[in-house]
């Protein structure tokens, strides 16, 4: 029994304008994706984490993951998230093939609370197939037409802004991302991977209840230039590699009862 990680971070991150992968775009002297793993690993639940890098970023990403040894490894994301998303869940179940939890998290979440982490993974652990963080909105929500006109206004108190990690239950993924064993190699790997906004998305095609757990502003996502002033700001007065590389890496054993242990950390 064990709990695998899929980072995808093969984006270009056209809305941010970079002049690297948004992954590798660094905040307090450290990549995005640094930050995201270390979160992942910090959490203390997580076995293992596969990052989907961008093809040409293999040899970049492998060497800035190398500090976590053999808990991380690297493979060649897709064209789109659900693309690397479904590589990385592959990998991920041939290396740790009892895993009976993976949780789905974007590089781009950087600064998400290690408490967060826990939530996810314990909501599984406590019977649910699908579970994600999630915030209120504040904001009113208009649905329009390719005009631009308003044809509808959700009632707000229904609605949740998403984020990751996404937990599931393995087997349930696998069927979402139609993986039929750990070792199949009867497909292409990237062939029709069903495209969905988020992996939830494609869970709820399967008719699995998906659950929602409380989520945190800091596991907002850096898609825009304001996003990344935001997570500099997060961080100004912490050392390089600042709140997240704070909280130590801990091993799963160590983690026991973390959700309900109180943390001094922001995270
Ligand atoms: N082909 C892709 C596209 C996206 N991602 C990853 O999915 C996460 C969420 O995607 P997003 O924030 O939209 O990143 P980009 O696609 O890079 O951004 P943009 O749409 O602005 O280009 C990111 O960590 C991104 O690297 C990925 O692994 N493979
Ligand atoms: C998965 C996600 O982060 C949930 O909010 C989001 O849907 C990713 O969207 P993106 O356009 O790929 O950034």
């Amino acid at each position: 029994m064990s709990v695998i990680a899929v980072v995808p971070a093969a984006g270009r991150g056209e809305r941010l304008g970079a002049q690297v992968p948004k992954a590798l775009v660094e905040v307090a002297g450290e990549p995005l994706l640094v930050h995201a793993v270390h979160g992942l690993l910090a959490a203390g639940c997580v076995d293992h984490v596969v990052v989907a890098a961008p093809a040409a970023e293999v040899e970049v990403v492998t060497m800035a993951v190398r500090r976590f040894e053999a808990r991380v490894s690297v493979v060649v994301g897709g064209a789109e998230r659900g693309d690397s998303v479904r590589l990385a869940l592959r990998a991920g179940l041939r290396t740790l093939p009892d895993a009976d939890v993976v949780l789905v998290h974007d590089a781009a979440r950087a600064f998400t609370p290690v408490e967060v982490v826990r939530s996810v993974v314990d909501a599984v652990r406590a019977g649910s197939a699908a579970v994600v963080p999630v915030l209120p909105v504040s904001d009113t929500v208009k649905q329009v037409d390719e005009t631009g006109r308003v044809v509808a206004t959700p009632e707000r108190a229904a609605l949740r802004i998403v984020q990751t990690p996404q937990a599931f239950a393995a087997a349930v993924l696998r069927r979402a991302y139609d993986i039929l064993a750990a070792d199949d190699e009867s497909a292409s790997p990237v062939a029709s991977v069903p495209q969905a906004t988020d992996d939830a998305g494609l869970v709820e095609r399967l008719g699995v209840p998906v659950r929602t757990v409380p989520g945190h502003a800091h596991a907002f996502k850096v898609t825009t230039p304001f996003d990344l002033a935001l997570a500099d700001a997060l961080l100004v007065g912490h050392p390089a590699g600042g709140m997240s590389l704070r909280t130590p890496v801990v091993g799963p054993e160590q983690a026991v009862g973390a959700a309900t242990r109180p943390s001094g950390d922001p995270r």
